[in-house]
């Protein structure tokens, strides 16, 4: 079977969480792409179709959250610390690196924007976030999950991982944890 996992970041962390969906899936012998969101729409319609992105004020991205994160956004690869933004969205000063240095990229789409240019041509989705793990967190799975309906999509599996930080890293067993999901939806698709 076919797997598509299509991610948006801005510090890396789902890009984490989507290699790791990959890996799990594949390991459970399904054929995966993973795709960055910034990177368009996927030229083929894939068994099942996984969307994933960060948790922004409680819910998908917006251009202004993309631009608050960007802002404190460390280099791609750099592994440094400092930076206050979006403290009452409990961003943290723990930065980890594999995070965008382009601004203007990570503002311009996101998950939202990319939803709005997919065609509603069915077929069955999953959906996944990044959160902080605190009881206000919010999730944006939950309404990434929505948007694929409207679009004719079968959404058959939501999930959410964990965050120590607002930039990461993520809590210690959710990598395996995304690895053990994409197995399963490789088995529940299969
Ligand atoms: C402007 C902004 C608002 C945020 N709001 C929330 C939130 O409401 N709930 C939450 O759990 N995390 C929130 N966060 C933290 C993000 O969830 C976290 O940065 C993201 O999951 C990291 O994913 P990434 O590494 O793929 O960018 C926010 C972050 C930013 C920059």
């Amino acid at each position: 079977m076919e797997m598509t996992v299509v991610y948006e970041t801005v510090y890396g962390t789902t890009r984490e969480v989507a290699e790791a969906i990959a890996d799990g899936a594949r390991g459970a012998g399904a054929t995966v792409t993973v795709r960055d969101i910034a990177d368009g729409l996927a030229e083929r319609a894939p068994d099942l179709l996984v969307v994933g992105g960060p948790t922004h004020v409680r819910g998908m991205s917006t251009a202004w959250s993309r631009g608050k994160a960007a802002e404190d956004a460390p280099p791609a690869g750099a592994h440094e610390g400092g930076g206050a933004g979006g403290a009452d969205a409990g961003v943290g000063d723990d930065a980890h690196g594999g995070g965008r240095d382009d601004a203007d990229e990570a503002t311009s789409q996101g998950v939202r924007e990319w939803l709005a240019h997919l065609g509603t041509t069915g077929g069955k989705a999953a959906t996944f976030d990044t959160h902080l793990g605190n009881p206000l967190a919010g999730g944006a799975a939950r309404p990434i999950a929505r948007a694929l309906r409207r679009h004719g999509r079968d959404v058959i599996a939501r999930e959410g991982f964990v965050l120590d930080g607002g930039k990461g890293p993520l809590r210690a067993g959710e990598l395996d944890r995304a690895r053990a999901w994409g197995a399963e939806l490789a088995g529940l698709v299969a």
